[in-house]
This record gives structure tokens, C-alpha cells and sequence, in this order.
């Protein structure tokens, strides 16, 4: 028998979760480059592209109409109402690829974790993103030169309802550092991986080894 063998499991769902700006999308990006067997819910949103941002590979951008088609139809796990505009996560992508064992990254708000956790609790565990200090997020929404100052004013009156959520979180990190931030971002998500719940054959694994460890016992 192979020691090494990979034992078959459901993929997971890791969501992350932050007041703008105190940087889910710089280490979900990180995780997706470094991590392998983990891919990106791409959300649709009735929201404007920023200018880094590409559809389909960021956000898939769609107009009001086009968006409550597809809420309307039941194309989609969850959606919410965020900062005007709508977002929502399609359903096929993500049933697809954990059945298959693969493991889905998805940078959604509160409203969208509490759906996710009221329909597919046993598959998702969530993180939330604190900055380190008020004065802090201001500044990297403004660094990130992304957004006017109109709509960083409604970012950070935001931030003030969304961060009292942090308590519904399987984790919680403050992203001081960043590289900090990663690695424990990565560690929650290997610890997860090895859960002996999610092990789907876990089972037939235990008795192969004891079968074998029978025939090298007198
Ligand atoms: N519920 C839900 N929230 C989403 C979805 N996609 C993005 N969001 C959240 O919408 C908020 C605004 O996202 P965005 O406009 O990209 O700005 P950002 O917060 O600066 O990255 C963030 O809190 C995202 O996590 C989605 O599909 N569903
Ligand atoms: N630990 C950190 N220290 C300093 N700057 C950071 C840190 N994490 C993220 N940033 C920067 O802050 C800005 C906002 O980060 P971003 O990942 O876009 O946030 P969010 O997706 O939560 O809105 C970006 O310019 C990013 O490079």
C-alpha cells in the first residue's frame, strides 16, 4: 500500500471576509497563486470595473437586468446588496469543483457567509480580516488610489457595521503584516485540508493499514 496516497475528500469552502481595504483580495491572490487545488469564486456584480480589474477574471460585471435574471432563476448560491450594488456567487462553478474535490476561495461579505453558512455549513470555514487600526484602512484605501474620496468616505461609514460581524467567523486575523497575515491565512486552510471529517475514505485507508499491519505481525 502507498503511504503517500492522497485520500479523497469534498473540497472546501474558505471564505474571507473584511472591512474594504484591509487587504482579503491582496492574500486570497496571494493564496490562489501560491496554494494549489484551490480556485476562485468569481462573483457577478452590477458594480463599475475599477481600471486593475479585468471581467470574468476579477468580477463578471453584468447590468441590473442581467444580475436579477440569474438571482431570479436560482443560478446563484447566495447574493446580498453591498455599498449600492449587487453582488452574487453562481452556483455551478462551485458545486462542480467540490464535488471534486477541490477547494473554493471566495471573497464575499457577511451577508453572503451567513447564506452560505445557513445552506452548506459542513463545507465552508470562514475567516474574517481586521486592520490594524482605523487611521490604517483609511490609508490603504486611499494608496490603493482605486476609488474617489466620495466613495472612500462611504467605505470607511461601512467598515464601522460590517466589522462587529468579525464574532460569526470560524478565524479572525489583523493583518498588520502581510507576510504574517499569509502564512497564518495558508495554515488555517492546511489545518482544515487534514480534518478527519472531511476525509471522505478515511475509513477504507485505517483498515487497509491495519490489514497490512497484520501480515507483519506474527
Ligand atoms: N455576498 C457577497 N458579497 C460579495 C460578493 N462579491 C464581493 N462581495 C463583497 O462585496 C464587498 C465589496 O467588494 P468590492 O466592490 O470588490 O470592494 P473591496 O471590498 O474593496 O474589495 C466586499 O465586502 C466583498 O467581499 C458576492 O458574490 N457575494
Ligand atoms: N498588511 C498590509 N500592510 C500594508 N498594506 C497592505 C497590507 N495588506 C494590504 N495592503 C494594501 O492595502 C490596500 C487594500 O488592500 P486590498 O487587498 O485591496 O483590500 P480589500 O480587498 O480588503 O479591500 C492595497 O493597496 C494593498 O496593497
Amino acid at each position: 500500500m502507498n503511504a503517500n496516497i492522497e485520500i479523497a475528500r469534498r473540497g472546501i469552502m474558505l471564505i474571507v471576509s473584511s472591512p474594504s481595504g484591509a487587504g482579503k483580495t491582496t492574500l486570497t491572490r496571494n493564496l490562489l497563486d501560491k496554494e494549489e487545488n484551490v480556485s476562485l469564486s468569481i462573483s457577478v456584480t452590477t458594480r463599475a470595473r475599477r481600471t486593475s480589474e479585468i471581467d470574468g477574471i476579477h468580477y463578471k460585471f453584468l447590468s441590473r437586468r442581467q444580475f436579477e435574471l440569474m438571482r431570479d432563476g436560482g443560478e446563484l448560491l447566495e447574493w446580498a446588496e453591498v455599498h449600492g450594488n449587487f453582488y452574487g456567487t453562481p452556483r455551478e462553478p462551485v458545486e462542480t469543483a467540490l464535488a471534486e474535490g477541490r477547494d473554493v476561495l471566495f471573497d464575499i461579505d457577511w451577508q453572503g457567509t451567513q447564506q452560505l453558512y445557513n445552506s452548506m455549513r459542513q463545507d465552508v470555514v470562514s475567516v474574517f480580516v481586521l486592520p490594524p487600526t482605523a487611521e490604517e484602512l483609511k490609508l490603504r484605501l486611499e494608496r490603493r488610489a482605486e476609488d474617489t474620496q466620495e466613495i472612500i468616505a462611504r467605505r470607511l461609514k461601512n467598515a464601522a457595521e460590517e466589522i462587529p460581524h468579525w464574532e460569526e467567523y470560524d478565524y479572525v486575523l489583523v493583518n498588520r503584516d502581510l507576510e504574517k497575515s499569509f502564512i497564518r491565512l495558508r495554515g488555517i486552510l492546511t489545518a482544515e485540508r487534514l480534518k478527519r471529517v472531511r476525509k471522505e475514505d478515511i475509513q477504507d485507508f485505517v483498515d487497509h493499514l491495519l490489514s497490512d499491519l497484520k501480515t507483519l505481525t506474527p
